[in-house]
């Protein structure tokens, strides 16, 4: 590739619609200020939902199309958000979407059966050495994925965040692999996080203008994992001027978000600020907070 931008940011997420969902202000800022943003995808979503009625011949047990289809969905987010750097890992549909179930605590978890050409069934190795390469191509500062959790406990966000883990300290380890380039250290990692106080603040607006059907059952004032104390966010990300282009790229993925569905209501009710902001936790690397104790650039300190 050619010379790079002197910032460069990598994101590794499980799903085509997780980056815009999760960090398309962030993308689309980064991208506006210049700096190089490579995106890896690490299956096409075969096992997802199709909320268009016209494409149900798509799902995985019809034609099983849907992932193809998403290839597509995903470039038209891209474009919305400016992102020109886009790879699946091991490319397009070596590792299948696992699909998923929910807990008894309504949390996603690893469904009963897999195939062996799930995202979940990969040896942690070999796809680690799927991204070892990107890594030491694109030597970004800072890399963003999953928590441990994958968040909302996704098995493919699971082995999203491990990969991505596991590959940045193999990419950084200077006698490994020679063959998969030069040895790279990522200054920066930062896990994705559901700030409390958003999701609090959003669902009981929700609720108190009368929604009882979105995120059916959640109870603004209840305990669960996918959210994260603001206490422990170090990092967030404002962009009000990068809304429009989020909600577009979330439009873009149309199988699997709705503008009458649930990620849609919380903006209507909630204004755009809902989606303006996404935040973030330090998990390796040093914190450069301003005044306010937190940072608002992934790139603070570098
Ligand atoms: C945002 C995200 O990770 N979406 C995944 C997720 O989709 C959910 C799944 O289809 C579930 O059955 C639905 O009830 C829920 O509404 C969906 O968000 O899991 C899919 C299958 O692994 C995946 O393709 C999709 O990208
Ligand atoms: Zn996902």
């Amino acid at each position: 590739m050619s010379e790079l931008p002197d910032r460069r940011l990598l994101l590794v997420h499980a799903h085509p619609d997780d980056e815009t969902i999760n960090n398309g202000v962030t993308m689309a800022r980064y991208v506006a200020e210049g700096a190089h943003v490579t995106l890896v995808t690490c299956t096409l979503g075969e096992e997802g939902e199709v909320l268009v009625p016209e494409l149900e011949h798509l799902a995985a047990d019809r034609t099983d199309q849907l992932g193809r289809h998403r290839i597509g969905e995903l470039a038209a987010a891209m474009d919305e958000l400016g992102v020109t750097d886009h790879r699946f890992l091991g490319g397009p549909g070596k590792y299948r979407d696992t699909g998923m179930i929910y807990d008894d605590e309504g949390n996603a978890a690893v469904p009963p059966q897999t195939r062996p050409e799930s995202f979940w069934q990969a040896d942690l190795v070999a796809a680690a050495n799927d991204l070892v390469p990107i890594i030491r191509e694109i030597r970004p500062q800072v890399l963003v994925t999953y928590d441990e959790f994958g968040n909302y406990g996704h098995p493919d966000h699971i082995k999203a965040h491990r990969v991505a883990t596991y590959a940045a300290a193999l990419a950084a380890a200077r006698s490994y692999r020679e063959d998969l380039g030069e040895p790279w250290d990522v200054a920066k990692i930062y896990w994705m996080a559901m700030s409390e106080n958003s999701f609090r603040d959003s669902l009981r607006r929700l609720r108190d203008a009368g929604d009882t059907t979105t995120f059916e059952g959640m109870d603004p004032d209840a305990e669960y994992k996918m959210i994260t104390p603001d206490r422990l966010i170090d990092c967030v990300i404002e962009g009000e001027a990068y809304v429009d282009r989020k909600m577009n790229a979330m439009k873009a993925h149309a199988t699997q978000i709705t503008v009458d569905g649930p990620f849609f209501a919380l903006s209507n009710n909630n204004g755009h600020q809902i989606w303006a902001s996404e935040h973030y936790r330090l998990v390796k690397g040093t914190a450069a907070p301003g005044p306010d104790g937190q940072e608002h650039d992934l790139f603070a300190g570098l």
